[in-house]
């Protein structure tokens, strides 16, 4: 299984955003410290998803660099991705590891450590926790759990946590305090004037 990087860069499909330019930015700074996650809007068809993977998949290959594919686990399989990240309106982890097979990065939403323990133990290899903060990205979440609720997960699993939902630079020591080996973003990359230096400065947090 490829070592995990830090930094997740979820794709951003959202009408008038550009993720393969965000992308094309981040990935010289980031390198290996970066993880792409290709996540599409739900009524993107699989054909779009399955374009938009291969070429994500081809921008990341040359710098070595893990690309996931979100929910669409057949896509992240046909596309020659590392992996995949399931939630709760997904395939059930153990379901999902199957899928994938043993060697795969398999990621797993968890918002507090029952379930968390849960999808370890069904096969996850990383966890996503939150929404740690208020997202505009994503409607219908749960209220936000902050870095103590992102520290609660940590404490209960032997696997990184990935601190999702309103994520900036700022707010990451605060979250590397509360035990998060790294960070999942969708808008602090995709909307900033300048996606390099802001990856720069997420990765100087993430360092610490
Ligand atoms: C790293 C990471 N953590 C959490 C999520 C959210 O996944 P999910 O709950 O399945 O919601 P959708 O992203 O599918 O809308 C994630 N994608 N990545
Ligand atoms: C997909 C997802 N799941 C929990 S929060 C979120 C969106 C994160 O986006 P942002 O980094 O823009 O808050
Ligand atoms: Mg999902």
């Amino acid at each position: 299984m490829p070592s995990l990087g830090r930094l997740h860069l979820i794709t951003d499909t959202r009408p008038g955003r550009d993720p393969l330019a965000v992308l094309r930015a981040v990935l010289p700074v980031a390198r290996t410290e970066l993880v792409v996650q290709v996540r599409v809007e739900d009524t993107a068809t699989d054909r779009e998803a399955y374009d938009l993977a291969r070429r994500v998949v081809g921008l990341c290959a040359p710098y070595g660099v893990t690309c996931l594919v979100n929910d669409r686990l057949h896509v992240a399989l046909a596309a020659g991705a590392a992996g995949g990240h399931v939630g709760a309106d997904d395939l059930p982890v153990d379901a999902a590891r199957r899928v994938l097979g043993p060697d795969s990065v398999l990621g797993a939403t968890a918002r507090e450590p029952v379930s968390a323990v849960a999808a370890v133990n069904a096969g996850a290899s990383y966890l996503g926790v939150g929404p740690c903060h208020a997202t505009t990205t994503k409607d219908g979440l749960p209220p936000a759990i902050g870095a103590a609720g992102v520290r609660a997960v940590v404490e209960a699993v032997n696997v990184p946590v990935i601190a999702i939902g309103g994520v900036t630079a700022e707010g990451v020591p605060a979250l590397r305090a509360a035990g998060a080996y790294g960070v999942a973003l969708v808008g602090a990359l995709s909307g900033a004037a300048d996606p390099a230096c802001v990856a720069a400065e997420l990765l100087r947090g993430l360092s610490c």
